[in-house]
């Protein structure tokens, strides 16, 4: 039986993430979860990423960092370490659901675990590290306005231990260790995939148990390259840790390869049959990249580049310009050859400038229908917390048929597009455009 006021939620700030929290999504709809499927996103996520996290998940709703409260914005500008942390808080503004299981973005879900929803809030397992802290990758709570301003204020008067919301939440549930053991979630919840496990023996007991595998730390699944042939993870590069590690790796793979490509070709099918004119869409975008990758595996064929056109109409309100994700032609294992993807934005073509979620579908049911955000009305204001132009952060994905990788680019703004962005209101504050830097400039101006 669906529960309709209970969610899985996770969070994606970027289109690299977002890439995890599509994997998340499937491996909870293959595993039959019969709670909704609920992903934050922020505004730096581009259109095309919105409206394929839009087949996955129920609801994709964009979170800003402008509408907390704005004494506690004005301190987390101070505080841009925070930034991420924040946004994870937000899971605690979806009170039409009264209870919710967060998820990572690097979480991969093998079996059900709907009787999570058994818990209450706070309930979430050992961190591998440290066990009398809790690891805040998989956690069950309630959501509720008081507690975020709660938590937010705990955050702004004693900031976090570890610099991230690992540390603030053990610090605000910081009876977790000793007051119920019911909310000790088993580590077979949220498995670290990297730790080489001391207690090994534990691991042949109860290894073949686990629900839910988390890839914690630097290197996550997409930062490998993948084989699709061999169905494994390619060793160069970072090197694999353990036996464990690149089961779940392939794992992790599979479902991208099987469930997440397809959507991407599927979404080109469907745009090519809405707008045969094809460059509608384009222009509505404002610009569109396509990445003539640089192709390290053997070329499968000539590549071609969708020019980025430097007089297309300024795009509408809330749609921006560096909202494109860059793709090279695609040419999957099965031998289908696909152009650059053009991503559509309907809901820029009549952005009635309401506010962010989508409506709830029952995606399990009938067709997944194509629906994504309103752009909110606000000009929202990047305070992640990383002062790198994180929001420019490009995706890269080549397939061939030996080799499937997914590149992060950190796509360079030209002065125009920087210009552009000011003017929207999207204003780096704790980046380039932060006080400091604009000083320094003045400074250097007036020498
Ligand atoms: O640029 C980012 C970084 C993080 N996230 C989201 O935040 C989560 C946490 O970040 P992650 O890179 O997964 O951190 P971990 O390697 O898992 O490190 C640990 O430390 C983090 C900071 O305290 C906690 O959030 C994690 O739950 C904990 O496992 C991700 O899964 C995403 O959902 C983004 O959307 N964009
Ligand atoms: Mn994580």
């Amino acid at each position: 039986m669906p529960v309709s006021d209970q969610a899985f939620v996770t969070l994606a700030t970027n289109d690299i993430y977002c890439q995890g929290a599509l994997v998340l999504g499937q491996s909870l709809r293959n595993q039959r979860a019969t709670r909704r499927l609920v992903v934050l996103i922020t505004p730096q996520v581009s259109n095309l990423l919105r409206v394929i996290l839009s087949k996955v998940f129920d609801e994709v709703i964009e979170v800003n960092l402008i509408d907390s409260a704005d004494y506690i914005h004005l301190a987390f500008l101070k505080r841009p370490e925070l930034g991420v942390t924040l946004t994870k808080l937000h899971c605690w503004t979806l009170t039409h659901y009264s209870k919710c299981v967060f998820l990572d973005a690097d979480t991969l879900v093998l079996s059900n675990i709907d009787e999570l929803f058994d818990r209450t809030e706070f309930s979430a397992a050992p961190d591998p590290g440290w066990p009398d802290c809790f690891n805040s990758g998989v956690f069950v709570f309630q959501p509720s306005l008081e507690t975020h301003g709660l938590l937010l204020q705990h955050a702004t008067d004693h900031g976090s231990f570890d610099g991230a919301d690992q540390g603030l939440l053990n610090s605000f549930f910081s009876s977790w260790s000793t007051a119920d053991i019911h909310k000790h979630l088993p580590f077979i919840y949220n498995l670290s995939s990297n730790t080489a496990y001391t207690y090994s023996p534990a691991f042949k007991r109860f290894g073949s148990s686990v629900k839910v595998v988390h890839f914690l730390g630097p290197t996550k699944p997409w930062n490998y390259k993948y084989n699709p042939q061999t169905g494994s993870v390619l060793e160069e590069g970072s090197g694999l840790a353990n036996q464990h590690q690149t089961s779940f790796l392939n794992l992790w793979w599979k479902i991208y390869q099987h469930s997440i490509l397809p959507l991407y070709e599927s979404f080109r099918d469907e745009e090519d049959h809405a707008s045969p004119g094809h460059t509608a869409a384009v222009e509505e975008l404002g610009a569109i990249s396509a990445v003539g990758s640089s192709q390290p595996w053997p070329a499968q064929g000539p590549v071609e580049q969708t020019v980025v056109s430097d007089d297309t109409p300024p795009s509408p309100k809330g749609c921006h310009a560096e909202d494109t994700i860059g793709w090279p032609e695609l040419e999957t294992s099965a031998g289908v050859r696909c152009d650059p993807l053009s991503p559509p934005s309907p809901q820029c073509a009549d952005s009635s400038g309401t506010q962010s979620t989508s409506q709830p579908t029952d995606k399990a049911e009938g067709d997944p229908s194509l629906e994504i955000l309103e752009p909110s009305q606000e000009p929202p204001v990047d305070v992640t917390g990383d002062p790198s132009p994180q929001d420019a952060l490009e995706v890269d994905l080549a397939v061939s048929v030996f080799e499937i990788s997914i590149e992060e680019k950190v796509k360079e703004l030209s002065p125009e597009e920087e210009r552009r962005k000011w003017e929207e209101g999207r204003i780096d504050y704790m980046g380039k455009d932060a006080f400091a830097r604009i000083q320094e400039k003045l400074d250097r101006f007036l020498q």
